[in-house]
């Protein structure tokens, strides 16, 4: 046992009668690290963050969480912190009534609401009733609720769901300090910015397995070739140098008719200099989808085709 780690899943699998969310999960999260869960609907994100808030058990497989081996009773692991599902939240009571109440169901005497609170930038609302919240109200609300209790693993489910610019910024901002106190953070999220922005690793879960668990730098690196948009002075130029260039292929424009091309660094190396060299001044040059949904493309399409082969290959068995 690895009594640093926050958590520790090896071999974990979890099915719903005959479907199977969870085959085989490993997963590793050290204290003071963001590790993002991506995958497509379906992959069994929640399924394992429910897991780690003692939501549901596993059917197989080892899990610790701080240190301890999680059993097979339904309790919620000391000093552990979270939702799924959305926050569940009392809409009658205002969003201070709600932290107090939860607060005493925890054995507290409201110590800490203003200040949960105020991280999450709701002290204005304070004294409103949560039934008239906005989605993103509530899922700040959620994390003011998590945050009450100090926990060294915090568990969320899509944070960033309804989130506005503001809201995403008081979010990002609390769960990058309390990584930097030590908290570890586990968070699922369709928005691969977010991810990229907060995440030190992720895993990538398909149809219950990982396709990938590490840096998001190891993930990058493992794309050969990624899809670039192009801006240029000269677009006819850019597009004739573009098809002329080893390592380079021209793409169809995208909507708004500017020029994509598909290249590893070497050839967009060899395009640039190229076109400087022209004389074309290069105005903008960024990636179509960036490194992590390139990954999570390639990894998520490459596995369903596996699947669907293997499925053909077992229908024609079954004929013979
Ligand atoms: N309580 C349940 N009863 C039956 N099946 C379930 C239950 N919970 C999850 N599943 C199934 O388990 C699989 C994994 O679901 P899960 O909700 O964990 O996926 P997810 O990756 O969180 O998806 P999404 O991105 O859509 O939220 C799915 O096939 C889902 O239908």
């Amino acid at each position: 046992m690895d009594a640093r780690l926050a958590v520790r899943a090896r071999g974990v699998g979890k099915h719903f009668g005959d479907v199977i969310a969870l085959d085989g999960v490993d997963l590793e999260v050290g204290p003071g690290r963001v590790h993002g869960l991506v995958g497509p609907n379906g992959a069994g994100k929640t399924t394992l963050l429910g897991l780690l808030l003692g939501l549901a058990v596993a059917d197989r497989g080892a899990l610790e969480i701080l240190g301890t081996p999680v059993g097979r009773a339904l309790t919620a692991p000391d000093g552990v912190a979270g939702f799924v599902d959305g926050p569940g939240l009392y809409p009658s009571l205002t969003a201070r009534q709600n932290l107090a109440a939860l607060g005493a169901l925890r054995g507290g005497r409201g110590a800490g609401v203003g200040e949960a609170l105020e991280q999450v930038g709701l002290t204005e609302v304070a004294d409103d009733r949560v039934g008239g919240f906005s989605l993103g109200m509530r899922q700040r609300l959620g994390l003011a609720a998590a945050l009450l209790s100090r926990p060294r693993l915090l568990v969320l489910d899509e944070p960033s769901n309804g989130l506005d610019p503001a809201g995403k910024r008081h979010v990002h901002g609390v769960l990058r300090r309390l990584a930097s106190e030590g908290t570890a953070v586990v968070l699922s999220s369709h928005r691969m910015d977010d991810l990229e922005a907060l995440c030190s690793e992720v895993t990538i879960l398909h149809t219950g397995r990982v396709a990938f668990s590490g840096p998001l730098d190891e993930l990058a690196a493992r794309n050969d070739e990624l899809d670039y948009r192009l801006l240029t002075s000269d677009p006819d130029r850019a597009r004739r140098t573009a098809a002329g260039t080893t390592g380079v292929r021209l793409l169809p424009d995208d909507a708004a008719g500017r020029l994509v091309v598909r290249a590893g660094v070497p050839g967009l190396d060899a395009l640039v200099a190229r076109l400087v060299g022209d004389g074309v001044a290069v105005r903008e040059l960024t990636p179509v989808v960036s490194p992590l949904e390139a990954a999570l493309l390639t990894l998520t399409e490459s596995r369903g085709a596996e699947a669907e082969a293997g499925a053909e290959a077992g229908a024609e068995g079954g004929v013979r």
